[in-house]
């Protein structure tokens, strides 16, 4: 069997004596688009953040592609393709949206603390950045500032940021969280554009789209995972109906 892109064993999180991620174990293919729902509360973010090393688990292991990446920092697991984008906008409001998205790739290379050389000779990233923001719809509006745009643009921003980075897996945390009806079609667009090779795990409140969007779903409740498989499985499951749906 390939490695997947993304296993997790036996994962347990406590906050004092809260336990907000108990024994969750997931695999996740390569090319996978998984969604990942549960009530306020479930542990989703909370399982992110130790994804990410964010946040430390009490125990259990977090493999990507093959690798035990449990105790690496979180900008090694960058290094390796993993890319995030958060459920609290962490842009830079006075920049604009082009050096919001070089900002971003410089947290990746080990000149970030001498701006002078970048800013002398990076052109490259400068492109990488526009091809990012290209990809996203904002190819025109990299030399506005941040401050200036609306929030479904800035949405669209982080996107890029993370796009940036050519992950191999993509963590997108709740993405379509306060956008319109017409913004949430049009980043689902994107979502659905992203390459096979980026492997996307999402966790989303929206049913409509983040069903249409799904291949395998996962459902955590207090922080275990209750059910779990393909879309029409998930949603006839009457525990998901119980647990999610408050029936
Ligand atoms: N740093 C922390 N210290 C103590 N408790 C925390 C901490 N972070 C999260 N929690 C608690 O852990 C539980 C799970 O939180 P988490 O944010 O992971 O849930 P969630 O499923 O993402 O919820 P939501 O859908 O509301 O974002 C909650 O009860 C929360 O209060």
């Amino acid at each position: 069997m390939n490695a997947a892109a993304l296993e997790i064993s036996g994962l347990t999180k406590r906050f004092g004596g809260l336990v907000v991620t108990r024994d969750v174990s997931m695999r996740i293919a390569p090319g996978e688009r998984r969604l990942i729902i549960g009530p306020n509360g479930a542990g989703k973010t909370t399982l992110f953040n130790q994804i990410t090393g964010d946040l430390q688990p009490n125990s259990g292991c977090i493999r990507m592609f093959g690798e035990d990446i449990t105790k690496l920092k979180t900008r090694h697991r960058v290094a390796r393709g993993l890319a995030r984008t958060y459920q609290i906008l962490t842009l830079f409001p006075q920049e604009t949206l082009l050096h919001n998205v070089v900002l971003s790739l410089l947290g990746l290379r080990l000149e970030r603390w001498d701006p002078w050389r970048i800013l002398a000779n990076r052109s490259d990233l400068f492109d990488l950045a526009q091809d990012s923001l290209q990809q996203v719809g904002l190819g025109a509006s990299g030399r506005r500032r941040v401050a200036e745009t609306s929030y479904g643009e800035r949405r669209r921003l982080e996107l890029a940021m993370a796009l940036a980075q050519k992950p191999k897996v993509l963590l997108l945390d709740e993405p379509l969280a306060g956008l319109s009806p017409e913004e949430r079609n049009g980043v689902s667009e994107l979502f659905a554009a992203i390459p096979r090779d980026v492997t996307i795990i999402m966790i989303e409140h929206d049913m409509d789209v983040a069903l249409a969007f799904a291949e395998q779903i996962t459902v955590l409740h207090f922080g275990q995972v209750i059910v779990e498989g393909t879309r029409s499985e998930v949603v006839s499951d009457p525990r998901t109906r119980e647990i999610y749906l408050g029936e």
